[in-house]
């Protein structure tokens, strides 16, 4: 009797274009599918509620989609590579199939893997380009964005996607399986995620409609996507960060569709650069990567943090942004960048407090793309980007036309019109039951220059 093998699933939840699907299913070998819950090997950095949330239905679609080709997903819980061994006892399986990852756990996880004797085959297909694969004219790994997509797109494109297998051999006997409602991914007391399934459909299918949807407006993305009151960008984050879609299928279907889809295909390359950031630096999440940042003197603010988490802290474009996430679990990239200053700078609150309320609350939560961005946004990262760019809330609202967006998601604010919308007066904040900033602009700007200031000497 053929040995099964392990086709071991992690953020890579999908049938279509997935090389560790196809080389089990091309392998003639039994196939058992597992998705292994791991709290245990990424400490903490275990998924966030909003994750966890995306998770159940991703599982949920990928199991369906498996039985659909004449398969299963097997569930279990615990440290992957315990698991996996355990796994391979139970069934007889020696090799185990999957793609990479790049997070530190996962490297973690994988040694472990292979230090208990299993041959485990490791394949790309989650970027365009394999971290690591383009480097500097030395030999080193790029810190810059744009040389570094220069030299992404004198490789591209990728290879075409290849569709997902008719059928994946099934074996005779199956190992248990847990119940996926027994993980309690959803939320129950207090349901508070309404607002998730409103949005999202997770899961392949979900995906490929997002896509469907995006693809006829993607000549517009350039025009549209610094403006969030418009419907302008994909929306295809957290399918791309639980790998429900690969970046070829979505770069194939941007060059087939036409039109200038340059710019939305470079911003696929920021995902691409903030793995080979993570590659190269395993605790980006954890540390500033320009020294000096350890000595800054943030502030120890937890009535501000609260304030910015809450969405009260009287700035209306931040707290729309801040509320789009609680309600919904994402929040557009222009007011990302405009909430993260604003903690950073304005109320001068270290990044990691930003970073670590952005991996629990967003459905895309994705280690190497927050903090990348956070530390972006803080000036600390390895890019060129400086301490000293201070976002100005109340200038970047009007500028790109956020006043749909702030009556959305501030509806004490809904019925002010475009002259009060962006900051309203005292007498309106105090008749619609709004906040006063808890920090002026120009106050919250000098505290940041000089605190940057005290550390660079
Ligand atoms: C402080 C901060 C934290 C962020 N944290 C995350 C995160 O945890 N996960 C995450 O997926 N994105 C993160 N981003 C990047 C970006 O905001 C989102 O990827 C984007 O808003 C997703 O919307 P979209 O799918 O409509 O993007 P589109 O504009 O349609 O872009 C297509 C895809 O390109 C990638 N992309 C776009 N912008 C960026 C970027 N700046 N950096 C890296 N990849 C990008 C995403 O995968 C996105 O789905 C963060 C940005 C900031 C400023």
């Amino acid at each position: 009797m053929t040995a099964p093998i392990l086709l071991w699933f992690r953020r890579d939840l999908r049938l279509a274009d997935q090389a560790a699907v196809v080389a089990a299913a091309q392998s003639g070998a039994p196939v058992i599918p597992v998705y292994v819950l791991d709290d245990e090997t990424p400490k903490h950095r275990k998924l966030g509620a909003a994750s966890r949330w995306w998770l159940h239905g991703s599982l949920k679609s990928l199991a369906r989609d498996l039985e659909a080709k004449g398969n299963r997903l097997i569930l279990r819980r615990g440290a992957a590579a315990e698991v996996l061994a355990q796994l391979a006892q139970e069934t007889g399986a020696r090799e185990i199939h999957g793609l990479h990852h790049y997070e530190p756990w996962w490297r973690n996880a994988e040694k472990a893997i292979r230090r208990k004797g299993l041959d485990l085959h490791l394949y790309d297909g989650n970027f365009l380009i394999p971290p690591g694969t383009v480097t500097t004219g030395a030999g080193t790994p790029y810190r810059i964005y744009t040389p570094f997509w220069r030299q992404v797109q004198m490789r591209m494109p990728p290879a075409e996607p290849v569709a997902a297998p008719a059928r994946i051999p099934a074996p005779d006997l199956w190992p248990a399986s847990e119940m996926l409602s027994d993980w309690d991914l959803l939320p129950t007391r207090p349901d508070w995620a309404p607002g998730f399934r409103a949005e999202w459909t997770p899961g392949e299918g979900g995906a490929q409609d997002r896509l469907d949807a995006f693809l006829p407006c993607s000549s517009l993305y350039e025009e549209r996507r610094n403006l969030p009151s418009r419907p302008g960008t994909s929306r295809l984050s957290p399918h791309l960060a639980f790998g429900e879609i690969s970046p070829a299928t979505l770069w194939h279907a941007a060059m087939y569709q036409g039109g200038s889809v340059g710019v939305f295909l470079s911003e696929l390359g920021w995902r691409d650069y903030a793995q080979n950031i993570i590659a190269e630096f395993p605790d980006y999440g954890a540390h500033s990567a320009k020294p000096d940042f350890e000595a800054m003197p943030w502030r120890d603010a937890p009535d501000d943090l609260k304030a910015w988490q809450a969405g009260m802290t009287g700035y209306p474009i931040v707290d729309a942004g801040m509320r789009e996430l609680w309600v919904s679990g994402w929040m557009h990239n222009r007011v990302r960048m405009i909430v993260a200053s604003f903690l950073i700078k304005h109320l001068l609150i270290d990044w990691r407090h930003g970073e670590q309320w952005f991996w629990d609350t967003l459905v895309d939560a994705d280690y190497g793309q927050n903090a990348v961005n956070w530390q972006w946004s803080a000036g600390s990262g390895v890019d060129a980007n400086q301490f000293t760019r201070i976002m100005a809330p109340l200038t970047q609202s009007p500028k790109f036309e956020a006043g749909d967006y702030i009556r959305r998601w501030v509806p004490e604010l809904a019925g002010l019109d475009e002259g009060e919308i962006h900051d309203p007066t005292p007498i309106t904040r105090r008749r619609c039951s709004y906040p006063m900033p808890i920090v002026g602009h120009v106050e919250g700007r000098e505290r940041a220059l000089a605190a940057y200031r005290a550390i660079k000497g």
